[in-house]
């Protein structure tokens, strides 16, 4: 006769049956308790409203992953179209009327359900800075203006302010080193280069530097437990902008009509105002007396010449400090690796120099080799570059050398710890990511509590906890089976 299967048995049926239904019961509990709500995302809203242009920047993350690093992306950006809010002090409405397509946009990017709680923020740098000094009155105008616009949009708006230099310069190093994931680790920093078109702005951690020489210059954070004592500095008038002004102000103290310009290509004229180059807090106390109202601007093409009337931009004869970088402000031993963004990149990109790898011996012949270049050819070469960007690469270059080397002392070595960076894993490099991380709290002072276990680990723990019970309790019902009860009364 054939022998029935002893797990055929209407018992062993049953309590399979129920515990297969206990174990997926309980691990889909387990699960469905911890999981990530993963399609929640949270939103916030920069604008940087820089001296040469503002741009819009959202940023998204995980609803309920606020303090985690390394988490929060830049999903979009918007780029206003033209000048900097500084620039409309002649008529203040246009400044907020300028900034209404990006703010449309970031209404299309902003799930619409989202809206009412996403922050938006506005901060000013250089160019405002400028302004501010120049005319507080007009530039609480400017600043009325673009609020206005602001509070009519259905985000939550938080506010529009002048940052202070030190800001600018400790919310850039903030940003990169996020980015990179180094404060949640720990890790070495990254120093920031920031050069922008009014301001400059320099930033790093060095072990020589504990905040009490020149304590202006520091600025102390508590990042995921661990301490930073950050050395920053911000030159207003050192953007390069307002530098090439500085630079044609030497050049035209006898008030000339012709200006042979080193740092421009040879070729290169075009008539300007003199009352336009002096409109600057940065150069405005040296117009000269009785000078014609407008000069030409011609160039000769000579690096050489143009590092020598570039240099003349700093000031190294004052130091009341152990060491400075230039017009007597103090800098600790320069301590690397360091990512320079904004227009370093913008000119170092276009005049293919982003590999620090190159020689500095080689990066100067090649400038040499660029400025030398007549405009004509220059303008040919490059149709689709706005003329105003193209007609200054030669001097834009050679001031971003003249700043590193002679201004904050990088040397042919140290240069190649520079990485001429855009973005960083998707979003800018720049001080927008890291001021909205600080107001919204998002980098905790102490390092966040992690489940000892990570996700997947849990979940196979807690599946083989299960069924290990389950295989228990079956073993421990084994009397009870039909078969057995048999075998026992058969002995
Ligand atoms: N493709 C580009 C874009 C910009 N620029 C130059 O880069 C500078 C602007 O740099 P940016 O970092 O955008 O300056 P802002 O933020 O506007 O100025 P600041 O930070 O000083 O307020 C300007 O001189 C502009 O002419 C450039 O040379 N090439
Ligand atoms: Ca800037």
């Amino acid at each position: 006769m054939k022998e029935k299967n002893p797990w055929h048995t209407p018992v062993t049926i049953i309590i399979t049956v129920i515990g297969v239904i206990a174990i997926v019961a309980l691990v889909t509990v387990a699960v469905l308790q911890n999981m990530p709500l993963l399609q929640k995302y949270k939103y916030g809203i920069v604008l940087d409203a820089g001296s040469s242009h503002t741009s819009l920047y959202i940023y998204e993350w995980p609803a309920e992953k606020d303090n985690n690093t390394g988490r929060v992306e830049q999903k979009h950006s918007c780029t206003v179209d033209g000048p900097g809010i500084s620039s409309y002090a002649s008529a203040p409405p246009k400044a907020g009327e300028s900034l209404r397509a990006c703010m449309r946009e970031a209404e299309e990017w902003v799930p619409k359900k989202r809206h009412h709680e996403t922050p938006l923020y506005l901060g000013a740098t250089a160019g405002m800075r400028l302004l501010d000094m120049e005319n507080k009155v007009v530039s609480d105008k400017v600043f009325e203006a673009v609020k206005g616009a602001l509070e009519k949009s259905p985000f939550s708006y938080q506010g529009a302010r002048l940052l202070k230099g030190q800001e600018e310069g400790a919310f850039g190093w903030v940003t990169v080193n996020y980015l990179d994931d180094r404060l949640k680790q720990g890790l070495e920093t990254t120093g920031a280069l920031d050069l922008g078109g009014a301001s400059t702005q320099i930033s790093f951690v060095s072990d020589n530097y504990d905040g009490s020489e020149s304590p202006s210059n520091s600025v102390t954070f508590r990042l995921y437990g661990n301490d930073y004592t950050l050395y920053t500095h911000s030159f207003l008038c050192y953007g390069k902008d307002q530098a090439q002004r500085i630079r044609l102000a030497e050049h035209t103290q006898s008030g000339p009509k012709i200006v042979a310009d080193p740092c421009s290509h040879p070729g290169y004229s075009e008539t300007k105002k003199y009352s336009v180059l002096y409109d600057s807090p940065c150069v405005s106390d040296r117009k000269p007396q009785g000078a014609p109202e407008t000069f030409d601007h011609t160039g000769t093409g000579n690096f050489q010449e143009c590092q020598e009337v570039v240099k003349k931009v700093f000031n190294f004869t004052k130091c009341k400090y152990s060491q400075c970088s230039f017009n007597g402000v103090f800098q600790p031993i320069l301590q690397g690796p360091f990512g320079a963004f904004s227009a370093y990149y913008f000119v170092m990109d276009f005049l293919n120099l982003t590999d620090t790898s190159i020689t500095l011996e080689d990066v100067k012949e090649k400038l040499k080799l660029y400025c030398a270049t007549p405009w004509s050819q220059i303008v040919q070469q490059h149709p689709k570059t706005k003329p105003k960007y193209l007609a200054e690469y030669c001097f834009s270059g050679t001031y971003i050398l003249t700043l590193l080397i002679d201004g904050y002392n990088f040397t042919s070595v140290s240069y190649s710890d520079i990485r001429f960076i855009k973005k960083i894993k998707g979003s800018d490099a720049g001080w927008t990511l890291g001021y909205m991380l600080n107001l919204t709290n998002m980098i905790p002072a102490e390092a966040p509590d992690t489940p000892p276990l990570p996700y997947a680990g849990y979940v196979s723990i807690v599946t083989i906890i299960a069924v290990l019970i389950f295989i228990l309790f079956l073993v421990s019902v084994r009397p009870l089976w039909p078969h057995c009860s048999k075998q026992q009364q058969i002995v």
